[in-house]
C-alpha cells in the first residue's frame, strides 16, 4: 500500500482554485538503516513514535530536508489517514488519565516502578533470566495446547496489588469519579493503565511475557496473562475451549479441547486470544485477578491476508487433515482400480 500526500493551495481571491499538486509518494518499504529524528518532544496528537517510524518511509528527497518540514509533512499524512473521531476519542482519554494521576494519591508507590525481586517468584526470574524454551518448560505445565500454567507472583505482591485496587475503588467512590471499567461486561475490573500502572504493566509485558511468548511461538498472536491474585473464592475457574479462526468460531468442541482450570493465587495463565475461553461466575467469596492483554498490530494485519490459519486454528487443522485423508483414500483407491484393470 502507499498512501499519497498532495498539498492544495487554498483558492485565491478570482474564485479560482490554483491547486498545486505536490504528489510525493511514501517508500513503499522503509529505509530500515535510516535514523530518525527524535520526536520525543513533540506536542501532537499523533504519538512521537509514530512519526519516527513513518518517518523511514518518506521519500528520499525528503529525508535531508529540516525536522519542521518533516513533522509538516507527516502530520498532513496522518490526519488525512486517521478518522477526525479516533483522533478526539485518543485526547480525551488522555484528559481523562492526566485527571485521575493529578487527583489520585496512590497507597503503595511501589507498585510503580518496576521491582521483580520483591513481585516475582524465584522460579520465574530464573526462568527469565536464562531464557531457554528448556528453562521455561522446567517452570509449567500445558494442561492443554496453547495453554500455559505457571508460578509467578509473590503473594506479598498479591496482597498489595489487590490493597491497591480497594483504594481506587473507595477514591472513586467517594470522588463520585466516573471510571472507565475494561469492557462493557465488567463491572467491577479497574484499568490499571488508567491510574498509573503502564509504564510499570509495559515492562512486564516487554520483559516478562513476551521472552515467554517468543519461547512458545504464540507470540505472533494476542496473548493474554491472567494472575489470581486472591483472595479465598469458590468458582470462578477459566473454562477453554480450542483455539479457532473468525470462520470457526463456533464450530464444534473436540474432546481434547476441554480444559476447566481453577484459579490459584500467585499462579498465571497464559493463553492465546483467539483461545475460545470464558470465566464461570465465582460463587462465594471474592476473586481478583490480572488481566493484561498483550496485543499484536503485526498480527492482526497479516491475518486480513492469510486464507489458511491450520498453523493455529483448531477447526482449520480438523479440516486439513480430513482432506489429505480423503485424497489418500482416493488415490489408494485409483491405484487399486488400475491394478486391478491391468491384471485382469
Ligand atoms: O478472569 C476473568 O474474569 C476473565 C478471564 C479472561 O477472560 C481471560 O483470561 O482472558
Ligand atoms: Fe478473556
Amino acid at each position: 500500500m502507499s498512501l499519497d500526500a498532495h498539498k492544495k493551495s487554498s483558492g485565491n481571491g478570482n474564485g479560482v482554485v490554483m491547486s498545486t499538486q505536490v504528489a510525493h509518494r511514501l517508500r513503499l518499504n522503509p529505509i530500515t538503516d535510516h535514523k530518525p529524528d527524535s520526536y520525543e518532544d513533540l506536542q501532537s496528537d499523533f504519538s512521537p513514535l509514530l512519526f519516527s517510524s513513518l518517518e523511514r518511509y518518506l521519500p528520499p528527497s525528503m529525508l535531508n530536508m529540516s525536522r519542521e518540514a518533516k513533522i509538516q509533512f507527516m502530520r498532513d499524512i496522518l490526519v488525512r489517514y486517521s478518522p477526525e473521531g479516533e483522533r478526539t476519542r485518543i485526547q480525551k482519554h488522555r484528559e481523562y488519565r492526566q485527571k485521575i494521576i493529578s487527583n489520585y494519591q496512590p497507597l503503595h508507590r511501589e507498585l510503580y516502578t518496576m521491582n521483580a525481586v520483591n513481585f516475582f517468584v524465584p522460579s520465574f526470574l530464573k526462568a527469565i533470566n536464562e531464557n531457554t524454551e528448556e528453562s521455561f518448560r522446567s517452570i509449567l505445565v500445558e494442561p492443554t495446547p496453547g495453554v500455559y500454567v505457571f508460578e509467578m507472583l509473590q503473594p506479598s505482591f498479591c496482597e498489595m496489588l489487590m490493597s491497591e485496587v480497594e483504594n481506587f475503588e473507595r477514591w472513586v467512590h467517594e470522588t463520585k469519579f466516573r471510571i472507565m471499567r475494561p469492557n462493557t461486561m465488567n463491572k467491577y475490573g479497574a484499568v490499571l493503565d488508567d491510574f498509573g500502572l503502564e509504564t510499570v504493566l509495559d515492562k512486564w509485558m516487554d520483559e516478562y511475557i513476551r521472552p515467554m511468548s517468543k519461547g512458545f511461538h504464540v507470540d505472533d498472536s494476542e496473548v493474554t496473562l491472567n494472575v489470581c491474585l486472591g483472595k479465598q473464592f469458590y468458582g470462578g475457574e477459566l473454562f477453554f475451549r480450542g483455539v479457532r479462526c473468525d470462520k470457526h468460531v463456533n464450530s464444534e468442541t473436540q474432546p481434547e479441547e476441554i480444559l476447566d482450570y481453577v484459579h490459584v493465587p500467585g499462579r498465571a495463565v497464559l493463553h492465546r486470544g483467539r483461545h475460545r475461553h470464558g470465566a464461570r461466575a465465582t460463587t462465594s467469596g471474592h476473586r481478583c485477578n490480572l488481566i493484561l492483554w498483550c496485543r499484536s498490530s503485526v498480527f492482526r494485519e497479516l491475518k486480513k491476508y492469510q486464507k489458511d490459519f491450520s498453523s493455529w486454528c483448531g477447526e482449520c487443522r480438523r479440516e486439513r487433515r480430513e482432506r489429505q485423508r480423503l485424497s489418500i483414500t482416493a488415490t489408494k483407491l485409483e491405484l487399486l482400480k488400475r491394478n486391478g484393470i491391468s491384471a485382469s
